[in-house]
């Protein structure tokens, strides 16, 4: 299952993932169409990444006031982060079925949404082939320098203490009928549980 020594600020009731697992659940045909690669899946997972917790990122618990997801926490960059670049992969429980980081993860279930935080996303969730263990995954991913409408005086990339927030797209918040005031267009760009 991959269970590994857990980053800073890892909750402990949560088993920490430090490599893709597949659900006992899963059909074979599930099983099946996760471990084959399509053809036009050129993003990659390289088998050389190491495991366990990763030295790009922080989880940190936040407590800015103005901060709409204060008393939780979020995903930090521990150094630059450069444009386009992976980040972290994102492990769950349930890989290939459904997105459920609540009983199992790793990091990136603690990639926040940028709304209310920031002015857009600096990062986004992308379909990869995990080389290691040859199965489709999620991955996150900062945003390539075409993507990221970059504000004056921005560095490209994602700046060391910077958060890393990627957009859930509307539907989460839609289904979750949240009170904050959504109005960005932005597609969805991952899971979010
Ligand atoms: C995938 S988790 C992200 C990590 C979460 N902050 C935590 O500490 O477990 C998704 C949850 O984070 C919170 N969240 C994420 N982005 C948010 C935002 N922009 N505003 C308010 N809450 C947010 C919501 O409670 C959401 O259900």
């Amino acid at each position: 299952m991959g269970k590994d020594a857990a980053p800073k600020n890892w909750p402990a009731s949560i088993p920490y993932l430090s490599q893709a697992s597949s659900s006992p659940h899963i059909t074979e045909a599930q099983h099946s169409s996760l471990r084959t690669r399509p053809v036009d899946l050129a993003t990659e997972i390289p088998s050389h990444l190491p495991r366990g917790p990763s030295p790009l990122v922080k989880i940190t618990l936040i407590n800015t006031p103005s901060h709409p997801a204060k008393g939780q926490a979020g995903l930090f960059a521990a150094r630059h982060l450069s444009p386009g670049s992976l980040i972290v992969p994102y492990y769950d429980r349930d890989a290939g079925l459904a997105v459920d980081a609540e009983k199992a993860g790793n990091e990136a279930r603690f990639v926040n949404d940028y709304r209310g935080i920031a002015e857009r996303p600096n990062a986004e969730f992308r379909e990869s082939w995990d080389v290691r263990s040859r199965q489709i995954c999620m991955a996150v991913f900062v945003l390539p320098a075409s993507k990221n409408a970059v504000k004056k005086g921005d560095g490209p990339g994602i700046a060391k203490g910077d958060e890393i927030l990627v957009s859930y797209g509307k539907g989460f918040w839609g289904k979750r009928k949240d009170t904050h005031k959504l109005t960005d267009d932005t597609e969805a760009t991952g899971p979010a549980s």
